[in-house]
C-alpha cells in the first residue's frame, strides 16, 4: 500500500474534518459534478443510476469489495483487498479522489469494450468549450504578441504562462468564479532555467496536468524549451481527474492552433506537429499517472527516467500533491527536504488549490495567512519550487 502507515511522515490529510476543504470536494464539488455529467451526456437510466449511487456512497457509504476494472488491476486488487468495508469519510483524501475517479469511469463505462461508451471521454464537453472559448483566444493573442520580445523575458513570460495556465483547472471552476492571479508564493525560476541551459542531450520532462488553457500554454513553454534541449511531454493514460490532458486533448489542441487566425500561433502548432513527429517532443504516457500512490512510489522505469533528464516539470496541484505526500506539512517545511527522495532534479509548478503547501518562508507564510486566508484553496497563489 501506498506510503500511509509512516510515523516519520506528517499524518495524512483526510476527508472527513467539518470545515475541511477536502470534505467540501466531497460534499460540494462532486454533487456538481455529477450533476454536470447528467446535464453533458444522454447517459441511459442504468449509468445514471451509477452516478447517483456513487455520489451517495461516497457521501454515507463504505468501499465495497468489488475492483473497478481498467488497467493497473494488480494494483487496485491489493489496494481493494486493504481497504473494502471502509467508510469513505475514514479514507485517505489523495486515495478517496482518485479511486472516486476510477468508479466514475466504471460508472460510465469507460473501460467495458461491449458498451457503446466505451472510451467516450466523460469531460470532453467541458474540454472542448474550454479550447474554444474567448480566453484561451486571449491567450493566444498574447502569445503572438510575445514574438517582439527579447528571448529570455520571452521564455519567463511563457513559464509564468505554463504556472497561471494551472489555475484554469476546470474541476476547480465547478463551484468557483475564476479566481485573480495575485501572487507567485515562492518563485525558483531561475534554477529551472539554469538546469534547462545545462549541458548535455538529455531530455526535459514535463508531466502536463490540465487540458485546454493550460496544456495549450505548456505547449508553448515545451516550444521555448525545445530551442535548447528535447523534451518529453507526460499525459495521462485516460480521463482521470476533472479535464485532465490525454493523447486525444494533445492532438485536438494541435488542430486548434493550427486552425487559429494569428500566424505565430499557427506556426506554434506546425513546431510542435513537426517535433512530435520526429520525436524531438517525444509523448509518453504510464499507468502512474492513474494512481493514487505518491512519487515516493515511483515505479522503477519511470524512476530511471527521471533520473536521466535533464529537469522533470511537474504541472498542478494534484502532481504537487504526489511529489510532496498530501500530508499536513508545516509549510516552512523546506522544499528541497521533503522531496529530497526525487530520483533526478524535479521542478513543481503550480496555483494553491488545496491545503498543501511546504517551502513558504515563515515571514511570508504569517503575511498570507493574515492578508488572505483561504490562499492556500483559492488558486489565486502559486508556486514555482526546484529542486536542484
Ligand atoms: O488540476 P490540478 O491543478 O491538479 O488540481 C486538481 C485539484 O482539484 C481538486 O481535485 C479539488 O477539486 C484537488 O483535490 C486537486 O488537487
Amino acid at each position: 500500500m501506498a506510503d500511509d502507515q509512516r510515523p516519520d511522515l506528517p499524518p495524512r490529510i483526510g476527508i472527513d474534518r467539518p470545515g475541511s476543504f477536502s470534505r467540501s470536494v466531497f460534499h460540494e464539488r462532486h454533487p456538481v459534478l455529477i450533476a454536470n455529467l447528467l446535464a453533458d451526456f444522454p447517459y441511459p437510466p442504468r449509468i445514471r443510476e451509477r452516478l447517483e449511487a456513487l455520489l451517495d456512497e461516497t457521501l454515507h457509504g463504505a468501499v465495497p469489495a468489488v475492483v473497478p476494472p481498467g488497467p493497473n488491476l494488480p494494483f487496485w486488487e491489493a489496494e481493494i483487498a486493504a481497504r473494502a468495508g471502509t467508510p469513505w469519510s475514514a479514507l485517505p483524501y489523495l486515495w478517496a479522489e482518485s479511486y472516486f475517479y476510477r468508479r466514475l469511469l466504471e460508472a460510465v463505462e469507460y473501460f467495458d469494450a461491449e458498451s457503446p461508451w466505451c472510451g467516450i471521454d466523460l469531460f470532453a464537453p467541458q474540454k472542448h468549450a474550454q479550447l474554444a472559448g474567448e480566453e484561451i483566444q486571449a491567450d493566444l493573442d498574447a502569445y503572438a504578441e510575445l514574438a517582439e520580445k527579447d528571448p529570455d523575458e520571452r521564455r519567463q513570460a511563457l513559464l509564468y504562462a505554463s504556472l497561471w495556465g494551472n489555475q484554469a483547472d476546470l474541476g476547480f471552476r465547478t463551484d468557483n468564479d475564476i479566481a485573480g492571479q495575485s501572487d507567485v508564493v515562492v518563485d525558483d525560476s531561475d534554477a529551472i532555467w539554469d538546469l534547462v541551459d545545462g549541458p548535455g542531450e538529455r531530455p526535459v520532462i514535463v508531466v502536463a496536468d490540465n487540458a485546454g488553457r493550460e496544456l495549450t500554454a505548456d505547449l508553448a513553454l515545451v516550444d521555448a524549451i525545445l530551442e535548447t534541449t528535447a523534451v518529453e511531454l507526460h499525459l495521462k493514460p485516460h480521463p482521470y481527474f476533472v479535464s485532465d490532458a490525454t493523447g486525444q486533448d494533445l492532438l485536438a489542441t494541435l488542430d486548434a492552433l493550427a486552425a487559429n487566425a494569428n500566424k505565430p500561433v499557427q506556426a506554434l502548432g506546425q513546431r510542435l506537429r513537426d517535433a512530435v513527429r520526429d520525436e524531438t517532443l517525444r509523448v509518453r504516457t504510464h499507468g502512474f499517472y492513474a494512481l493514487p500512490s505518491t512519487y515516493r512510489h515511483l515505479p522503477p522505469a519511470l524512476a530511471a527516467d527521471y533520473a536521466a533528464a535533464k529537469l522533470v516539470i511537474v504541472k498542478g496541484d494534484l502532481n504537487y500533491r504526489r511529489l510532496v505526500g498530501d500530508r499536513e506539512w508545516d509549510p516552512t517545511a523546506p522544499f528541497g527536504e521533503v522531496v529530497g527522495y526525487f530520483p533526478g532534479e524535479v521542478a513543481a509548478l503550480r496555483t494553491a488549490k488545496s491545503d498543501l503547501a511546504v517551502g513558504v518562508p515563515r515571514a511570508r507564510l504569517t503575511v498570507l495567512d493574515t492578508a488572505s486566508p483561504d490562499w492556500r484553496i483559492s488558486g489565486t497563489h502559486a508556486m514555482i519550487q526546484v529542486l536542484h
